[in-house]
C-alpha cells in the first residue's frame, strides 16, 4: 500500500479489491496487516506448509500473510526479551476472531509446549470457545456468531521460547442486549439452547423463546444451519471440558433460566402515588420461578425492584418507585446477574487452561470491537468507540510516526493487525 502513489482512500480501496480479486486477502500498510474477509474457506492458507514457510522469515520478505505478524512478533518477543500485543481490530463481521484463532495457532506452532504435555495451550483456549461463544455471542443484523465481547488472549512463554501458559481476559461484554434486542437480531445464544434442551427446559418451567419477553422483542428466534438442542449439549461438552462440575453447570442453567423468568415479571401502578405492584397471576408465577432458581426469597425480590433504599447520614429510607422504575430496577438486576455469571465462566475457564505467573514474557492477542454507529447508540457504543480512538490514537502514535519516517506516508486510519509492546496495551485497557 506504501507504495502507491497517491495514498487516499479510493486508491486504498481499488488496490484491496484489485487484491481481493486475484484472492489475495492481505495487503500490508507498513507493518501494518489489513485483511479482508473471504467468506470462504481456504486450507491452503492456513495449513502446516504455510506455517513452515513464514516461520523465522524477515517480515516483508514473503506475501503479505497473518503468520508474518505473528512470526515477526514472536521473534520480537525472543530476540528483544520483551513482551508484545498484536491488535486484530474492524467492525463486526469482518473476521477478527477468525484472525485471532490463526494466530493462535501460528505461536503454538513455533512456541508449542514442551513435549509430554497432553494439550496444548492452543487446544485449550480453543476447546474454551465454545462455552465463551454460548454465553457471549448473539445473532447480530451482520454475523450469526458476533462476539458481543471484547478479548484480550495473553500467551505466556518461558525463558526458552516454549508456551507455559495462557490467560484469556474479557472486556465491554453487551449487557444491554440480555434485556433488550433489536429487529433480525437474538439474544446471547445459551437462552435458545436452554429454551431447546427438552428435559432440562421442563424443569426449569420454560417453553418456545416466543413465551419471553426477553427474546421475543425480536421474532428471530432461530439460526440458519444451527440447531439449538444440539448446541446445548455442545456447551455442556464445554462445560466438562473446561471441568465446571455437574452442580456448577446446573447453577449456570438455573441463571439463565432465571432471567428468562424475571423479564416476565410485570408491574401496575401501587395503590399509593409513585408504588408499583406485581401485575397479574401470570406475572407472580414468573417471580416465584424466578426467585426458586435463584433460591432467594420471594417477598425480598419483589421489594428489590418495586422499593430503592436511599442512604441518608441520618439512616437508610425506603422509598416504593413506580412501574416504570421497577422494569428498570428488573432489568438491572438481569444485566448485572448475566454478567456476573459471565466473568465467573471466564475466571473458570482460566483456572482451566493454567496461567504461569513466573512467565518471562507474553504475546497477547487482543479481538476488539471496532467502531460502532447504529440508530440508537447507548452508553455501550460510546465505550467500545472511545476504546478504539484510543487505540488508534496509540497506533497513529507509535505506529505510523515511524512509518511515516520510514515511507513518508499519510496518516491514514484503518482497521489493522500489529504487534507493540505489551506493556502499552495493557496501561492503555487499564485507563480505558
Ligand atoms: N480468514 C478467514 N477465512 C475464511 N473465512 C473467514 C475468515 N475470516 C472470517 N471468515 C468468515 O467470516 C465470519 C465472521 O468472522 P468473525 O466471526 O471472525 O468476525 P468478527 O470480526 O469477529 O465479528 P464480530 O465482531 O461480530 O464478532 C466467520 O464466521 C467466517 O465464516
Amino acid at each position: 500500500m506504501t507504495k502507491l502513489v497517491y495514498l487516499h482512500e479510493p486508491g486504498v480501496l481499488c488496490n484491496l479489491a484489485l487484491r481481493y480479486r486475484l484472492n489475495e486477502i492481505y495487503t500490508y500498510t507498513g507493518r501494518i496487516l489489513i485483511a479482508v474477509n473471504p467468506f470462504a474457506k481456504l486450507p491452503h492458507m492456513y495449513d502446516m506448509h504455510m506455517m513452515e514457510q513464514y516461520r523465522g522469515v524477515q517480515f516483508g520478505e514473503l506475501s503479505p500473510h497473518v503468520f508474518a505478524i505473528a512470526d515477526a512478533s514472536y521473534r520480537a518477543m525472543v530476540s528483544e526479551n520483551c513482551s508484545q500485543s498484536i491488535l486484530v481490530s474492524g467492525e463486526s463481521g469482518a473476521g477478527k476472531t477468525e484472525t485471532t484463532k490463526l494466530i493462535m495457532r501460528y505461536l503454538t506452532f513455533v512456541g508449542g509446549r514442551a513435549i509430554g504435555d497432553i494439550r496444548s495451550v492452543e487446544q485449550q483456549v480453543l476447546e474454551s470457545n465454545p462455552l465463551l461463544e454460548a454465553f457471549g455471542n448473539a445473532r447480530t443484523v451482520r454475523n450469526d456468531n458476533s462476539s458481543r465481547f471484547g478479548k484480550f488472549v495473553e500467551i505466556q512463554f518461558n525463558k526458552s521460547g516454549r508456551i507455559s501458559g495462557a490467560a484469556v481476559r474479557t472486556y465491554l461484554l453487551e449487557r444491554s442486549r440480555v434485556v433488550q434486542i433489536s429487529e433480525s437480531e437474538r439474544n446471547y445464544h445459551c437462552f435458545y439452547q436452554l429454551c431447546a434442551s427438552g428435559k432440562d427446559a421442563d424443569k426449569y418451567k420454560l417453553a418456545h423463546p416466543q413465551n419471553f419477553y426477553y427474546l421475543n422483542q425480536s421474532h428471530m428466534y432461530e439460526l440458519e444451519g444451527v440447531n439449538d438442542a444440539e448446541e446445548y449439549l455442545k456447551t455442556r461438552r464445554a462445560m466438562d471440558i473446561v471441568g465446571i462440575c455437574f452442580s456448577d453447570q446446573e447453577a449456570i442453567f438455573r441463571i439463565v433460566a432465571a432471567i428468562l423468568h424475571l423479564g416476565n415479571i410485570e408491574f401496575s401502578p401501587g395503590k399509593e402515588f409513585d408504588s408499583s405492584v406485581i401485575k397479574d397471576e401470570k406475572c407472580k408465577f414468573h417471580l416465584q420461578m424466578a426467585a426458586d432458581l435463584l433460591m432467594v426469597d420471594v417477598n425480598l425480590l419483589l421489594s428489590t425492584m418495586c422499593y430503592r433504599t436511599i442512604k441518608t447520614p441520618e439512616g437508610n429510607i425506603i422509598k416504593a418507585v413506580d412501574s416504570s422504575a421497577a422494569v428498570i430496577g428488573r432489568d438491572t438486576l438481569a444485566k448485572t446477574v448475566y454478567a456476573r455469571l459471565f466473568d465467573w465462566l471466564v475466571d473458570n475457564i482460566n483456572k482451566s487452561i493454567g496461567q504461569d505467573m513466573e512467565s518471562r514474557s507474553q504475546i497477547g492477542v487482543l479481538d476488539i470491537y471496532g467502531f460502532e454507529c447504529f440508530k440508537y447508540n447507548s452508553f455501550e457504543q460510546l465505550c467500545i468507540n472511545f476504546a478504539n480512538e484510543k487505540l488508534q490514537q496509540h497506533f497513529n502514535k507509535h505506529v505510523f510516526k515511524m512509518e511515516q519516517e520510514e515511507y513518508k506516508t499519510e496518516e491514514i486510519n484503518w482497521s489493522y493487525i500489529d504487534f507493540v509492546d505489551n506493556q502499552d496495551i495493557l496501561d492503555l485497557i487499564e485507563k480505558v
